[in-house]
């Protein structure tokens, strides 16, 4: 369906106050995704629901509006105390809906809103929640379906890896970008690498940052036009995707398949060579590296496609230059 076929916020004015209608309106849209026609008129009549949809296809607005719509009419009634709570997988994804939360509530100038990044407290109070009159929201991405797959895989040797990120960062220059690692110390080298000796626009998030960093980063990365994020794990995006696979590994994409992930070929490069630094300090990074891309390979799940045992281990040596 087209997405001017969807119909627009203004036919929820029933359901819906004139203060989160303005603030939608501010954001800039006019009518609903899919995902939002089809949940909301029932999330707001109380439902609860499970739904998933793509990532970037509007979930955050199809449960956020049920929640301040549900809290405007607790504070009309009266009632106090938290009447919401939203629970994220990840402190990225909580930072980014508690930022949509603020745009949708900047019109109720009676409901607050706090942002609860690992306390404990905070989920103690969802218990305080009336149970009978809980409602309940689950939001799940799902992957894309074949007729729709952006994501490719690529197969590169071991020892080629950092040469074909290096090709990969250049040719996407001009666009946002995230690159995801295997292990914190992994993405720590490949910042060194690709900050001081490609002079590349790149950012780096891992778990070992504290969280002010983190959150400086996260928000540089999502206001810039044109930057690379080097991070260890999942951060909410849509976009196109590359999966670098060594030449051992190339089973992994059948393997996909069965969880309905497929993968075109990515059309790389036929030509690779090394790339090479001196740097004693650089070269700690590197080591600490190799040991993290071991140590993550060791905890891998499928042993068939990822074995340490017939891993060409000097290759992944040269991959980090040491
Ligand atoms: N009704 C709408 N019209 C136009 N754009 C919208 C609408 N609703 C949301 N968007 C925009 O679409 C983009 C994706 O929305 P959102 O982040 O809610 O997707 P999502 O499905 O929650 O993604 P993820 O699974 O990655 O969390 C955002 O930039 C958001 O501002």
């Amino acid at each position: 369906m087209k997405e001017d076929k969807f119909p627009k916020f203004k036919v929820l004015k029933e359901n819906v106050s004139e203060c989160t209608l303005e603030a939608i309106k501010q954001m800039g849209f006019k009518r609903m995704t899919e995902i939002q026609s089809k949940v909301l008129p029932s999330a707001l009549d109380g439902a609860d629901i499970v739904a998933s949809a793509k990532t970037g296809s509007g979930k955050t607005l199809a449960f956020l509006i049920p929640v301040v719509e549900d809290v405007t009419k607790n504070i009309s009634k009266g009632i106090q105390g938290t009447c919401g709570i939203i629970i994220s997988p990840t402190r990225e994804l909580a930072i980014q809906t508690f930022s949509v939360l603020q745009d949708l509530v900047s019109y109720h100038s009676n409901i607050t809103s706090a942002l609860v990044i690992g306390g404990e407290n905070r989920w103690k109070q969802s218990d305080e929640l009336s149970k009978e009159s809980r409602q309940t929201m689950l939001f799940s991405a799902t992957h894309s379906e074949r007729t729709d797959a952006l994501v490719k895989y690529s197969i590169c040797d071991t020892e080629y890896r950092l040469w074909w990120l290096h090709k990969i960062l250049k040719k996407t220059k001009n666009y946002k970008v995230m690159v995801f690692f295997s292990s914190c110390k992994s993405v720590v080298f490949h910042h060194e690498f690709f900050n001081t000796y490609c002079e590349a626009s790149v950012l780096c998030i891992h778990g070992k940052m504290n969280q002010a960093d983190r959150t400086t980063t996260i928000t540089n990365f999502y206001n810039a036009e044109n930057v690379a994020l080097l991070t260890a794990r999942g951060v909410g995006a849509a976009g196109n995707a590359v999966l670098l696979l060594r030449p051992e590994e190339k089973e992994f994409v059948e393997h996909l398949q069965e969880y309905k992930i497929y993968l075109d070929k990515y059309e790389s490069w036929d030509t690779f060579y090394n790339l090479k630094t001196k740097n004693p300090e650089f070269h700690k990074l590197a080591v600490e590296a190799f040991e993290g891309y071991m140590r993550a390979m060791e905890v891998r799940k499928q042993k068939q496609i990822f074995n340490l045992i017939t891993m060409d281990v000097d290759a992944v040596a040269r991959f980090v230059m040491i």
